[in-house]
């Protein structure tokens, strides 16, 4: 599954590439939160996702790059979010945050920094619908993937086979047409692309050429 990364669209043309997204081989729409706390950088927030809700026919993938994330677990439901995620290094009770995602209706997903170990997830992933493995330092777009990522995605797909979970693996930073093949064959299941995705002269076809390396 591709996810688009709305971090890299043209905000003045956000409407434009919500179209895009909705007419293309995406499945969804990742959505970067960020609260120039957790991450040295500040993105957007609740109205700008109300706003992409209204016109998304995909679901709404929301990586929350924030402190206290469960501080909001119920505006970004409002906002529109049918996948959450927290980050396991921003969350002191992350088992009762993903209870209380589920419980709001929302698909719960756990955001793992590349400095995290994998094992930092064992006791989780039965609650885990979704890891979002960071593959560059949460904060920016367009930065070059962490070779050890592929490490970790082997790692944490042998977790999630030997613990009989059914969490998704989603890989997140500096994913490009020459790297999405090997990301796949270590075992991810969805690549969340933006500046590859955003500076391609053709952002659909783009989205279509990392599709098909994903069948
Ligand atoms: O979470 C993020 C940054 O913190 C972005 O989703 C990620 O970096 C994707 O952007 P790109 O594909 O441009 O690397």
């Amino acid at each position: 599954m591709i996810a688009p990364s709305v971090l890299s669209a043209d905000f003045l043309n956000l409407g434009r590439d919500v179209e895009m997204i909705n007419e293309s081989e995406a499945a969804l729409f990742h959505v970067d939160v960020m609260d120039g706390r957790f991450v040295p950088n500040i993105s957007f927030g609740l109205p700008v996702i109300k706003a992409i809700k209204k016109l998304a026919k995909k679901a709404l993938d929301v990586h929350l790059m924030i402190v206290e994330p469960e501080k909001y677990f119920e505006d970004f439901k409002n906002a529109g979010a049918d996948i959450l995620s927290v980050h396991v290094e921003a969350s002191v009770h992350l088992h009762r945050s993903l209870q209380s995602i589920k419980a709001l209706g929302m698909k719960a997903g756990v955001a793992i920094n590349p400095h995290t170990p994998v094992s930092a997830l064992s006791e989780v992933i039965m609650d885990t619908d979704l890891v979002c493995m960071m593959s560059v330092n949460p904060g920016f777009g367009g930065q070059s993937f962490i070779p050890n990522t592929l490490n970790k995605i082997r790692e944490l797909k042998k977790m999630i086979t030997e613990k009989g979970a059914s969490t998704l693996i989603e890989i997140d930073g500096g994913v490009t047409l020459e790297n999405a093949a090997t990301i796949i064959e270590a075992g991810a299941d969805v690549l969340v692309a933006g500046n590859t995705v955003f500076s391609a002269a053709d952002p659909k076809k783009m989205i279509s050429d990392l599709h098909r390396l994903s069948k």
